[in-house]
């Protein structure tokens, strides 16, 4: 069986595509962003492309590529599209698969179905991106309660910014999760200091270990 994880995050802005970019390099894998809402800046997958120096075609089309930069339910609306969950059947790709959500997990595809709710199906193992800075307690121990609730196995927590030792601490204690690493900000941001700060700040056998 192929490796197959979604990266999700506690918002978003939050820095799950330079993640799972970063994450989709070190594994030599493939990439996939089912719902990219937002067209006119780059997408996700051009980022990725950019970023995670993997040969061409790796970076899979998008199932939904919608206009506006909104919530992909309303995107989606004002496009005049309907998204339906039966198309997120997951691609079959001969390598390992790092699969990007749209913003945070309760963020809405359609008037009844949730971001989560796709999560849920497919039962894959979760990475979920936190920020570092304040308000990242209250909103990723939603995250990991949320989770927990729909028995989607969430591999641990991947921070994002500058260390602040005592709230990923704070995170990891009360949540109950494996801290996976922390990405700082990268300043240059390029596909070699993205690779470099992922192989410092992160332990590859964590996240993609097992089956
Ligand atoms: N580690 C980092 N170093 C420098 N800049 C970063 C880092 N992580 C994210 N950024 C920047 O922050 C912004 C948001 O990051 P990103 O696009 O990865 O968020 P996201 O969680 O994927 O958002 P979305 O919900 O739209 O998919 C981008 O401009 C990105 O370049
Ligand atoms: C447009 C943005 N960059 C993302 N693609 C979608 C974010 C949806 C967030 C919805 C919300 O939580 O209010
Ligand atoms: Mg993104």
């Amino acid at each position: 069986m192929t490796k197959r994880i979604v990266v999700t995050g506690t918002d978003t802005g939050i820095g799950k595509t330079v993640f799972a970019a970063g994450l989709a390099g070190l594994l030599d894998g493939f990439y996939w962003k089912p719902v990219q809402s937002g067209l006119d800046d780059e997408t996700d997958s051009e980022v990725v492309a950019r970023l995670a120096g993997l040969p061409s075609g790796r970076v899979l089309p998008e199932a939904y590529r919608l206009k506006s930069p909104l919530s992909p339910h309303r995107s989606a609306e004002i496009d005049g599209v309907m998204i339906e969950p039966a198309d997120f059947s997951l691609p079959a790709v001969p390598g390992p698969l790092v699969i990007e959500g749209a913003g945070g997990l309760m963020v809405p595809l359609n008037r009844r179905t949730m971001v989560i709710d796709i999560f849920e199906r497919w039962q894959l193992p979760v990475v979920l991106c936190a920020r570092t800075s304040l308000g990242t307690i209250n909103h990723t121990l939603l995250s990991i309660e949320a989770l927990r609730a729909r028995s989607i196995p969430l591999i641990g927590v991947a921070f994002i910014g500058e260390e602040v030792a005592d709230t990923q601490r704070t995170i990891v204690e009360f949540g109950g999760v494996p801290q996976l690493g922390r990405l700082p900000h990268l300043d240059p941001l390029t596909g070699e200091t993205l690779r470099e700060a992922m192989i410092g700040g992160f332990d590859l056998a964590l996240i993609a270990g097992g089956e």
